[in-house]
Formats: structure tokens, C-alpha cells, sequence
């Protein structure tokens, strides 16, 4: 048991002790594990994850907020937020900002939002990465994103994270566009033609990830079309906790 592993300094001495234990792992498989992954955190080798997470020591806990263009992702952001403790990121609002920092990548990603397409993930996940990082919390709400399978497949290899749950604002397309076209906010992408582009592009790109997030039974979907009020109770329901609904 205490005999010395060919070409390995440190005997393997069985401790019972995890420091011990991952010592003698890492030695072990250094021959065979590719290069990329660290010894340093077997943790994460052992997880099975791709790559070491970007994001270090945290492992917050996150909710993707999805639903087409104006379903009242935002809004219902807003009032989770208040009630419940988590911060709201909201990957359109990132991208805007971005743009507004005048970043080499500004112009690419106002001509994205013109146009109603995607914006490619490694900008979106770097931006999304670096909020989650400065905000002094663990449990975000991820809004409008993933919004394409490269979005969902990119952030989880990278990150790790895998969503607690999908909150899936469900919502016809007439009452978007009637939402829409009265935000209000002086954004360039709520005019009809900018519209339609992104209806399409929901059905295409996004409604794929909130399938593939059902058949792993992740959806919550909500009906979006009533008054802001009831969508929020129905909401609520999914962020209270089963003892806090019992004792009430
Ligand atoms: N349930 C609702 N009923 C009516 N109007 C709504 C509702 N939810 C949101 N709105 C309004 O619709 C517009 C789009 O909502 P928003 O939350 O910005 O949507 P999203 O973030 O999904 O694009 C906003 O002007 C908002 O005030
Ligand atoms: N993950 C994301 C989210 C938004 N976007 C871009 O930002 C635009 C606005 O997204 P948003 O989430 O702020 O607004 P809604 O379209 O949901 O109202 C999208 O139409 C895309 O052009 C993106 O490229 N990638």
C-alpha cells in the first residue's frame, strides 16, 4: 500500500484524508490527462467539466428569464429582484451598454441589434461573465439569454453553471408586438421591421434551447399575456420556498 508509484516522488500513504487521496489521483493520471486541465482543482476534473470555470471559486445559482420580444422579461426581472433577493442581468441591456462604452466591438453589436440577430456568444458570455464576477451575490437571473443553442452550449463549457430552472415567458405574438411598439425607450430595434426579424429569430434560434431545456424538465412556462400583476403571482409561486408556502 506504501510502496512509491514508478516515476512518482511522493509515496501514496493511505490516510483516509482527501489531501492525501488527491495527491496520489493527480499523480496518478497526470500521464493521460490532457494538458488544458489543471491539477490544481481536480474538483472540476472530477465534475467532468470541459474546462476550468471562468468564474473561479463562485458557483452562483442562476435563472435563465426567457420569452420573446417583449413578454415582460424585464419587467418581471424587476419585481423578482425586489421580492427575492436576486440581481437582474439582462444580456440586451449588457450589449447596450457596451455599445454606449464606444468598445472596438460597439459597432458590430449595434448593427446585431439593428438587424435583430444574435450577437456571437463570446462577447455576450464575457460581458455576462464579468457582471457575475463584481456583483457581491450569489443567485442571478439571467435575461434573454441563451438565446440560440450556440449561446446555451458556449456559456455552459465555459462557466459550468447549469440553470436551476428556465422561467419561459409565453406570450402570442399580436400582444408582443402591441407591447413593443409602446416601450417606449427609444430603442432601435422596437420598429416593425426590426420586430418581425426578431420574431423570427425567437421561433428559429430561441424556441430550440427552451425545448432542449423541457425535455431535461427545466421549463416554467408562464402565461404572459394577463396584466402584469397576475403574471407576477404565478411567478412568485416558483421563487417561494415549499416551507415558507406551507406556513402560509
Ligand atoms: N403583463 C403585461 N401586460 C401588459 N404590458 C406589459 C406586461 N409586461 C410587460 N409589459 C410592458 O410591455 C413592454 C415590454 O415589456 P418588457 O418587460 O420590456 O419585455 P421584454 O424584457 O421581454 O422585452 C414594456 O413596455 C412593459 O411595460
Ligand atoms: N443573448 C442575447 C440577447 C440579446 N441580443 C441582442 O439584443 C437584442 C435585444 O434583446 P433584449 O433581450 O434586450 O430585448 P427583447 O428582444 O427580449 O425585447 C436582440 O434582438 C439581439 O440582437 C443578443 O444578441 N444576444
Amino acid at each position: 500500500m506504501n510502496q512509491p508509484i514508478e516515476g512518482n516522488e511522493e509515496p501514496y500513504i493511505y490516510t483516509g484524508t482527501s489531501v492525501h487521496t488527491d495527491t496520489f489521483i493527480r499523480n496518478s493520471l497526470r500521464s493521460f490527462i490532457p494538458s488544458r486541465f489543471s491539477f490544481n482543482s481536480p474538483r472540476l476534473f472530477f465534475n467532468s467539466k470541459a474546462t476550468e470555470s471562468t468564474l473561479g471559486q463562485k458557483n452562483p445559482k442562476v435563472v435563465f428569464v426567457l420569452g420573446g420580444p417583449g413578454s415582460g422579461k424585464g419587467t418581471q426581472c424587476a419585481n423578482i429582484v425586489e421580492h427575492f433577493g436576486y440581481t437582474h442581468l439582462s444580456a440586451g441591456d449588457l450589449l447596450r451598454a457596451e455599445i454606449k462604452s464606444g468598445s472596438e466591438n460597439g459597432t458590430m453589436i449595434q448593427n446585431m441589434i439593428k438587424e435583430g440577430k444574435i450577437v456571437p456568444s463570446e462577447v455576450t458570455i464575457k460581458l455576462l461573465e464579468k457582471a457575475i464576477l463584481e456583483k457581491d451575490n450569489d443567485k442571478f437571473l439571467i435575461d434573454g439569454f441563451p438565446r440560440n443553442e450556440e449561446n446555451r452550449a458556449a456559456f455552459e463549457e465555459v462557466t459550468g453553471i447549469v440553470p436551476e430552472f428556465v422561467l419561459f415567458f409565453d406570450c402570442p405574438e399580436e400582444e408582443m408586438e402591441k407591447r413593443l411598439l409602446g416601450r417606449n425607450q427609444g430603442r432601435e430595434d422596437d420598429n416593425i421591421d426590426t420586430i418581425r426579424k426578431r420574431f423570427k429569430v425567437f421561433l428559429e434560434s430561441s424556441l430550440p434551447v427552451i425545448e432542449y431545456y423541457n425535455s431535461k424538465d427545466k421549463v416554467r412556462k408562464i402565461d404572459a399575456a394577463k396584466p402584469v400583476g397576475e403574471v407576477f403571482e404565478v411567478v412568485k409561486a416558483l421563487f417561494t420556498p415549499v416551507d415558507d408556502k406551507a406556513a402560509a
